[in-house]
Parts: structure tokens; C-alpha cells; sequence
């Protein structure tokens, strides 16, 4: 099933769930507006070479619509649109005043040098510069060729590099969400990080950052995938030794603190905790019956399909799922935003003890859901963040 039709199955379900009026349903399921844009650039060489952008914005009954822009070749317009849909529920469930939108534009970033990325994001940036979105020295070329159409306006753009007025805490925070919101999750059943066994898909910026916060405290992460390979160790990989390894190296293989492992067992090792952090759909009907972890705290965007969620929930796997998981990223982009418009900058322990509050009280307003509507936590935070939504769009009067 593709990203677009099981965003929309969930929120469908959500929708059935919370007795919505289908005039409604029908206007929060349509996006606002999609944008698709043609981005030539010259090569390093000389030669001209064209790529397409898109920008979807999904829904702005809460605020100006926000998400991130995403380098990759197998961006199309369904996966955009259900990441900007996943974008407006994500805010809403984090209660931060914003809507939801999405970039993307399809290329391999591997493949470009730095100059012709910068090159393709400034003339994406001109296409769309009344939108904009994430992601650090990408998102100092998007202000600087905003600012050239608006005059400078460093709260237009998120993820931004300190000296531009960037957060302190941004690039470790969807990481570091992802741990507050696992020991919320844990905390439901009496446990905590210390002593769990962890497994984590994807060493990037998300599942590196989420792995050191478990090792610092006391969790084992005993095994761990990226697109280099895998590594495991059953007593626990020492994940400050393997950032330097992968820095050093550029790659996950050959630690010596571990023994290289088949990338496709790494979603089925047995575990107490397993953290896609890497890609979408990761978890579907194929390999969903052979997961042997007790619990999914879902850092990447959808990682389950539906296929798999049904697969996973028969077999008692609590999913903690992506528009609550991976929320942290998003909230500390707003509270960015929050000090660029304030023109005062926060210290980083007031940044994390921030993104702690809201992860929580996030996660008590699902928990209480679920207790409403007797279900599971990712109908809990789809009818929790759907729900604000159509509150919002009801009180704007856009249904008339
Ligand atoms: N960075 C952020 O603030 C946020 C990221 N996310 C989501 O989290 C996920 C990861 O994002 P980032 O860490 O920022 O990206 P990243 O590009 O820094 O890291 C991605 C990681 O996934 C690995 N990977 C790629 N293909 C793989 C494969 N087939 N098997 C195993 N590993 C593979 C890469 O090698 C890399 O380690 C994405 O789904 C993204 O949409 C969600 C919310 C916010
Ligand atoms: O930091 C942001 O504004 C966007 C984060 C994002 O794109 C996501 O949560 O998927």
C-alpha cells in the first residue's frame, strides 16, 4: 500500500472513530494546495541538469503549515502529500500552533557535489519562497534566498545553523523525542530505558542521536542498520565508540566492538525495543509476523503499513506511532521559530526540559484518548490530532 493511501486509512479510521461530518472528513483529507516545481541547475561540469520539487501544503486550520524538504530519488507526489497529511496531525498531537506541509525534490544528494546542492536548493527555494521548511546548511540557502524576495526573515525558516539564528537542541531533538516518548511509553508498564534491549534501523541523524540518549541511560543497543550494513553485539554496542567508528570509517562495518550482521535480520532480532529510524514502509506484510520485539517506537515517518500494523497488534506489539514518536523534531523547530519572533535565544537545557513537557503531556492527551475510544495508541493520536484539527477548521467556519 502506497505512503498516501495508509496516511488516509488511518486518518479515515480516525474520522469514523470521532463520528466526523464528511464534509469535513472530505475537506481535511484534500490538501490545500500541491506545488510542483522544475528545478534546472548547472553542473559542476557545465552541463544542465533538471530535477522536480514539490511542495504540498496540506492544512492551516491551526497555523502556517510546516514540514521539512526531502533529498531523495524515490520522492513522488503521493509520498509528499501523505507526508505533509502525517505533518498536520503531527503538529495537532504536539499541540503546537501550526498546520501541516511537506517538501521534496527528486534527486540522489550522494551524487551532487556540495555546490550543486546548494544550486538545487536556491532554485527551489526561488520557486516556492513564499513556503519554505527544515534541515540545517540547506535551510541557510533557503533564508538567504528568501530573504532576498522579503527582506531578512530568519523565523520563515526552521533548522537553521546557530549563527542564523537556529535552536540550540535542533539537531538533537527528533532523537531525543523519541526517547522522552519511549519512557513515557515504557513508564505505562513499569520499566524504564536501563537494562531494555534496543534495536535500532537507520544511524542517521534520528536513530544516532536516539541510540546515544538510550546508551547514556543504561539502555543496550544490541544491534544496529544503515545504509552501509549492520552491526550487532548482544551485551550492547558502545554507541559513543560507534559514532566515531562510522565518522572515521563512514561506515557501520567492521566495529570492534561488534560483529557485522545481515541488514534484512535486523528488523526481526529479538528485542525489547525496536526503532525504525530510517525509511518508510519498512514494516509491512513480508517480514511484520517474524518481529520479535515487544514494543515499536516509530522515529521514522510511516514505517508500518496498515498490513503490518494489523499483523503487529494481533501479535500484542505496542506501537508508539510516528506522529507522536518522532514529534520532537518539529516542536523544537517551533520553539526556533518561537525565539527568532521573540529575538531571544533559549539555553539548551531550557530547550530539552521544554521538549520533555510537551513530549509528556503529548503522550498522557493519546493515552486518554485511547481511553475514550478504546483503542490503540496510533488511533489515539490520530483522533487526538485530527480531532484539533477539525475543532479548528469547525471554529474558522470553513465547512459552510
Ligand atoms: N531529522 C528530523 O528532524 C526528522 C526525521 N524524521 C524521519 O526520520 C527518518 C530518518 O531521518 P534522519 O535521521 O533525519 O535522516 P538521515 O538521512 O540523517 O538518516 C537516515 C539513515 O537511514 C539509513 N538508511 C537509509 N536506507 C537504509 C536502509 N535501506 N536500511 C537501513 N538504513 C538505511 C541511512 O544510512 C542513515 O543512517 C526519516 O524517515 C525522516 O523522515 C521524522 C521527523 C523529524
Ligand atoms: O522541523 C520541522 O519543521 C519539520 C520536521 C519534519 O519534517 C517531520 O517531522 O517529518
Amino acid at each position: 500500500m502506497n505512503a498516501l493511501a495508509a496516511t488516509s486509512r488511518n486518518f479515515k479510521n480516525a474520522a469514523r472513530i470521532l463520528g466526523l461530518d464528511a464534509k469535513i472528513e472530505r475537506s481535511l483529507l484534500i490538501p490545500f494546495r500541491e506545488i510542483k516545481v522544475e528545478c534546472t541547475i548547472p553542473k559542476d561540469d557545465g552541463s544542465l541538469v533538471s530535477y522536480v520539487g514539490f511542495r504540498v501544503q496540506h492544512d492551516n486550520a491551526r497555523g502556517p503549515m510546516k514540514g521539512g524538504i526531502r533529498y531523495h530519488p524515490e520522492v513522488d507526489p503521493d509520498e509528499v502529500n501523505a507526508l505533509a497529511q502525517l505533518m498536520t496531525w503531527k503538529t495537532a498531537v504536539a499541540d503546537i500552533p501550526y498546520g501541516g506541509a511537506k517538501g521534496g525534490i527528486g534527486c540522489t544528494p550522494g551524487d551532487l557535489s556540495l555546490s550543486e546542492l546548494e544550486r538545487l536548493t536556491r532554485v527551489f527555494a526561488q520557486k516556492i519562497h513564499d513556503l519554505i521548511g527544515t534541515h540545517t546548511d540547506t535551510m541557510a540557502w533557503m533564508l538567504d534566498e528568501y530573504s532576498k524576495f522579503h527582506g531578512h526573515s530568519p523565523a520563515v525558516v526552521t533548522g537553521k545553523p546557530i549563527d542564523l539564528g537556529g535552536s540550540l537542541g535542533r539537531e538533537a531533538a527528533t532523537g531525543r523525542g523519541v526517547v522522552f516518548g519511549t519512557e513515557a511509553l515504557l513508564a505505562e508498564y513499569g520499566k524504564s530505558c536501563k537494562g531494555l534491549t534496543f534495536v535500532i534501523q537507520g544511524f542517521g541523524n534520528v536513530g544516532s542521536w536516539a541510540a546515544r540518549l538510550i546508551h547514556e541511560r543504561g539502555g543496550k543497543v544490541i544491534a544496529v542498520s544503515d545504509i552501509t550494513g549492520a552491526v550487532k553485539n548482544p551485551n550492547g554496542l558502545d554507541i559513543d565508540e560507534l559514532v566515531k567508528h562510522k565518522e572515521s570509517t563512514g561506515s557501520l562495518l567492521n566495529f570492534n566492538g561488534g560483529d557485522n550482521m545481515d541488514p534484512n535480520e535486523v528488523l526481526i532480532h529479538e528485542c525489547d525495543v525496536l526503532i525504525p529510524s530510517a525509511l518508510g514502509g519498512v514494516l509491512n506484510r513480508e517480514n511484520a509476523s517474524s518481529v520479535r520485539a515487544k514494543f515499536i517506537v516509530e522515529a521514522a515517518n510511516h514505517p508500518t503499513d496498515p498490513e503490518a500494523d494489523e499483523i503487529l497488534s494481533k501479535k500484542g506489539v505496542i506501537i508508539l506511532p510516528d506522529i507522536y514518536a518522532n514529534a520532537g523534531g518539529v516542536t523544537v523547530s517551533y520553539f526556533e521559530w518561537v525565539q527568532n519572533i521573540q529575538g531571544f535565544m533559549w539555553d539548551e537545557e531550557k530547550v530539552n526540559n521544554e521538549l520533555q513537557r510537551y513530549m509528556t503531556q503529548a503522550f498522557h492527551n493519546i493515552k486518554s484518548m485511547c481511553k475514550t475510544y478504546d483503542c490503540n495508541l496510533r488511533m489515539g493520536a490520530f483522533t487526538l490530532g485530527v480531532n484539533r484539527v477539525a475543532r479548528a477548521t469547525n471554529l474558522r467556519g470553513y465547512e459552510a
